[in-house]
C-alpha cells in the first residue's frame, strides 16, 4: 500500500516537475485541513489531544514551486490529536505543520479576504486551527480541525521595478547594472517572468530590482500579457521607466508611437492598472541614445520630458492619462555603455535616499505635532482641575 502510494506521489511530482519547468509561479491554490481533535475516555475522565494546526512561515530563498514540490497534491493536513487512553489519560496534540513560504506572500481566504501578508523573512501566520480534544464539555468526542482553501499569491520585493514596452532595453540595463542574467534579445516579449537582481554599491549597500516583461498598449484590456506582472510593482520604492528614443510598434497592424507617445501610454496603463502607483517617484530613462539619428530625435522631445504636461498637445486622446507620473529624473543613455551605466546607479541610489530623507522629515513635523497637541491637552487638564477662576 505505502509502495503504491509513494509510486502514485513520485509520478505526481515528477509531472508538476515536467509542468513547471521554466514557467514561473506567483500564485497558488491550497487546500488545509487542522487536525482533528481526538476522543475523551468518559470513564477516567480522559481528555483527546487537541489537533495540530497549519501554519505559514516566510522563509528567504523559498519559491512557490518549492511549496508545490512538497505538496503535489496542493493539500496540507496537520496531524490529528491522540486519544485519551488507560495508559495516557491526556493525549497528544497532533503534529503541526509549517509550511514555508517565499517572503512576500499575501494569504487569501476563498472570496479574496486577506487572512495575512507575510512581508519579512520569519513572519508566520496560522492558516488552519486544530480541532479540540474531546473532554467532558463536549461529550469527549473530539472536534474536526478547521478546513479551508486558501491562495497564495506572491507580490515580489524589490527597491526598484522597471517598466517599459518590450524591446526598450530593460534586461540589457538589468543585466549591467546588478548580479541578474536575464535573457536579452531583438525581438519582443523576449522576458516571460519577472526576475530579480540585487545592484551593489562601493559601501556595500545593496538595492533590488525587479526585470519585469514587457507591457504593451492595451495590457489593461488583457493584451499582451496584460497587467499580471505589474503586481510586482506594487511594493517598490522607484518606478525605472525606459523608453527606445526611436518608440515601438508591435507590428504592422499596430501604430507606432514615438517615445514621447510611449511615456504616456506607460503612464496610462500603470493608472488603469491602480493609481496610486502614480504616487511612486519615476525615472525615465530614455534608451539606445547609441543608434544614429538619436540626438535627433531626442531634441524633438526634450522639452517635454521636463513639463509632460505641456507635451499632451502631442498625445493622441487614446492615450492621455488623468494623472501624469512624478518624473524626478530624465536619463538619455545607451544600456549597452558602462559609463552611463553607473549614471542610472547613482540615479536610483540618490532619488531613494531623497525619498527616504522626506519620509523621516514627515514623521518628525507630525510627531512635533503630536507632542504640541499633547501639551496643549495636558495644560487645558491642568486648568480645568483648578477650577473657574474668579474675576
Ligand atoms: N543599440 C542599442 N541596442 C540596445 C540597447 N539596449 C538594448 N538594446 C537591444 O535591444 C534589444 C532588446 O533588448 P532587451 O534588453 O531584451 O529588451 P527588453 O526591454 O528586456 O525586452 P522584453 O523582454 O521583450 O520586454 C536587444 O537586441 C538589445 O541588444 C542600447 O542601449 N543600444
Ligand atoms: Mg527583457
Amino acid at each position: 500500500m505505502v509502495l503504491i502510494q509513494n509510486t502514485l506521489l513520485g509520478s505526481a511530482r515528477k509531472k508538476i516537475r515536467t509542468y513547471l519547468k521554466g514557467k514561473f509561479l506567483d500564485t497558488l491554490r491550497l487546500s488545509l485541513r487542522g487536525g482533528h481533535g481526538g476522543n475523551g475516555l468518559p470513564k477516567y475522565g480522559g481528555v483527546g489531544g487537541q489537533g495540530g494546526a497549519v501554519y505559514f512561515q516566510a522563509k528567504e530563498g523559498t519559491t512557490l514551486k518549492d511549496v508545490l514540490h512538497k505538496y503535489p497534491g496542493k493539500r496540507v493536513l496537520a496531524g490529528n490529536g491522540e486519544e485519551s487512553s488507560k495508559v495516557r489519560i491526556l493525549g497528544r496534540r497532533g503534529g503541526d505543520r509549517a509550511v514555508e513560504v517565499p517572503v512576500g506572500i499575501r494569504v487569501l481566504k476563498e472570496g479574496g479576504e486577506l487572512v495575512a501578508e507575510l512581508d519579512e523573512d520569519g513572519k508566520s501566520c496560522l492558516a488552519a486551527g486544530g480541532g479540540s480534544g474531546g473532554c467532558s464539555g463536549n461529550s469527549f468526542l473530539g472536534k474536526p480541525g478547521q478546513t479551508r482553501m486558501v491562495t497564495l499569491d506572491l507580490k515580489l520585493i524589490a527597491d526598484v521595478g522597471l517598466v517599459g514596452f518590450p524591446n526598450a532595453g530593460k534586461s540589457t540595463l538589468v543585466k549591467a547594472l546588478s548580479n541578474a542574467t536575464p535573457k536579452i534579445a531583438s525581438y519582443p516579449f523576449t522576458t516571460i517572468r519577472p526576475q530579480i537582481g540585487t545592484i551593489e554599491y562601493d559601501d556595500y549597500r545593496q538595492v533590488t530590482i525587479a526585470d519585469l516583461p514587457g507591457l504593451i498598449e492595451g495590457a489593461h484590456a488583457n493584451f499582451g500579457m496584460g497587467h499580471k506582472f505589474l503586481k510586482h510593482v506594487e511594493r517598490t520604492r522607484l518606478l525605472l521607466i525606459i523608453v527606445d528614443i526611436f518608440g515601438f510598434q508591435l507590428s504592422q497592424s499596430h501604430r507606432k508611437r514615438n517615445c514621447l507617445e510611449n511615456i504616456y501610454a506607460l503612464n496610462r496603463e500603470l493608472e488603469l492598472y491602480d493609481k496610486t502607483l502614480l504616487e511612486k517617484p519615476c525615472v525615465l530613462l530614455v534608451n539606445k541614445m547609441d543608434k544614429e539619428g538619436a540626438i535627433d530625435e531626442i531634441c524633438k522631445y526634450d522639452k517635454y520630458f521636463g513639463d509632460l504636461k505641456d507635451g499632451l498637445k502631442h498625445c493622441p486622446e487614446e492615450l492621455v492619462p488623468r494623472q501624469l507620473i512624478n518624473l524626478e529624473r530624465v536619463i538619455p543613455i545607451s544600456a549597452k555603455s558602462v559609463t552611463e551605466i553607473d549614471k542610472v546607479k547613482r540615479a536610483i541610489r540618490e532619488v531613494l535616499d531623497e525619498k527616504a530623507e522626506e519620509k523621516l522629515r514627515e514623521q518628525d513635523a507630525a510627531e512635533s505635532v503630536d507632542d504640541s497637541e499633547r501639551r496643549d491637552q495636558q495644560l487645558r487638564g491642568k486648568l480645568r482641575e483648578q477650577g473657574p477662576r474668579i474675576g
